[in-house]
């Protein structure tokens, strides 16, 4: 199979709906990103990347960074994270916050906001919150093999002033007692996760530990367990795009986790990962067009999870 040609071809597909969605404007440093912006990476076990459009360029990876946070915060504490983070699709969208005082302040999964801000609390744990991103960092760079990788500082100093909501989330839970460490200091790491800009060549070959069951084909390093990874995919799978992950389940079947900056992060296991951009997004958050992409890419390729 020549993939360096089937991203070529779904590239040039695609490209004349280049602009297609919505572009996030709720946090204004996103708002300000050019929504003709259009990238594709597939990466393999053997380290070879297949790129296309800007897919050397970093964009605000956004709710993307939580699936590396969970790996993290599992590593951390084991299944005891699973007191405070549960592990169903809310089918709301991701910064909904009515089912958190129904279920008491237990966030549905961690991929939605309040998921991920308890998944973040975990991470830093009695740390300071720099300590925390500082380590969240390191792990990308080593996995991407690129010491580019970075926190925007622009992009999260305009997360945190237009952050209300998150801020809500946050307390509200807070008032259940279920952080373990202050409200703004958990803020402070979650606001610079969302903010950390990779391309979608970093970003691909970021994550190729989560296609190959925990460890890193191309460093062998092992970043978390077999069992573990499978469940970090499956989550991806069931709330990787919130009220949006069935849907994107039935078109694509890989699994997947979107970010409101337009990026997409695609886990084929076993074959590769795949990331693409595009910040024009659909009703729940998920890039229009990094959907189309992924879907052509399942069709071109014959993968599928369910295959
Ligand atoms: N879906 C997303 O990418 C949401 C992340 C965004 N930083 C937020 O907290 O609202």
């Amino acid at each position: 199979m020549n993939l360096q040609h089937i991203i070529d071809e779904t590239f040039a597909e695609l490209e004349p709906r280049r602009g297609c969605g919505a572009v996030a404007d709720y946090i204004p440093a996103l708002a300000n990103v050019d929504p003709g912006k259009f990238g594709v990476a597939l990466a393999t076990k053997d380290g070879a990347t297949y790129c296309a459009g800007d897919a050397g360029e970093a964009f605000s990876i956004q709710s993307i960074s939580k699936v590396f946070v969970l790996a993290l915060a599992l590593d951390r504490h084991g299944p005891r994270l699973w007191d405070r983070v549960g592990r169903e699709p809310s089918g709301d969208p991701f910064n909904s916050i009515v089912q958190l005082e129904r279920e008491k302040g237990i966030p549905r999964n961690p991929f939605i906001n309040a998921g991920a801000i308890v998944t973040t609390d975990h991470l830093v744990d009695d740390r300071s919150h720099d300590v925390a991103i500082d380590e969240l960092v390191a792990l990308l760079r080593k996995m991407a093999r690129d010491d580019a990788v970075h926190v925007d500082p622009e992009v999260a100093r305009s997360e945190s002033k237009a952050g209300a909501r998150n801020r809500s989330l946050a307390y509200f839970m807070e008032s259940f007692d279920r952080l373990r460490n202050p409200v703004e200091t958990v803020l402070a790491a979650y606001f610079r996760q969302c903010a950390l800009a990779l391309s979608c060549k970093q970003l691909a070959e970021a994550a190729l530990f989560l296609a190959f069951d925990g460890t890193d084909p191309v460093t062998r390093e092992v970043v978390t367990s077999t069992a573990r990874c499978r469940r970090i995919n499956a989550l991806m799978l069931t709330c990787g795009h919130y009220d949006n992950s069935g849907e994107f389940a039935f078109e694509v079947g890989f699994c997947g986790k979107s970010g409101v900056g337009g990026g997409i992060l695609a886990v084929v296991p076993n074959k590769a990962t795949i990331a693409v951009w595009s910040p024009g997004l659909n009703e729940a958050g998920t890039s229009e067009l990094g959907a189309l992409a992924l879907r052509k890419i399942a069709e071109k390729t014959g993968w599928s999870i369910f295959g």
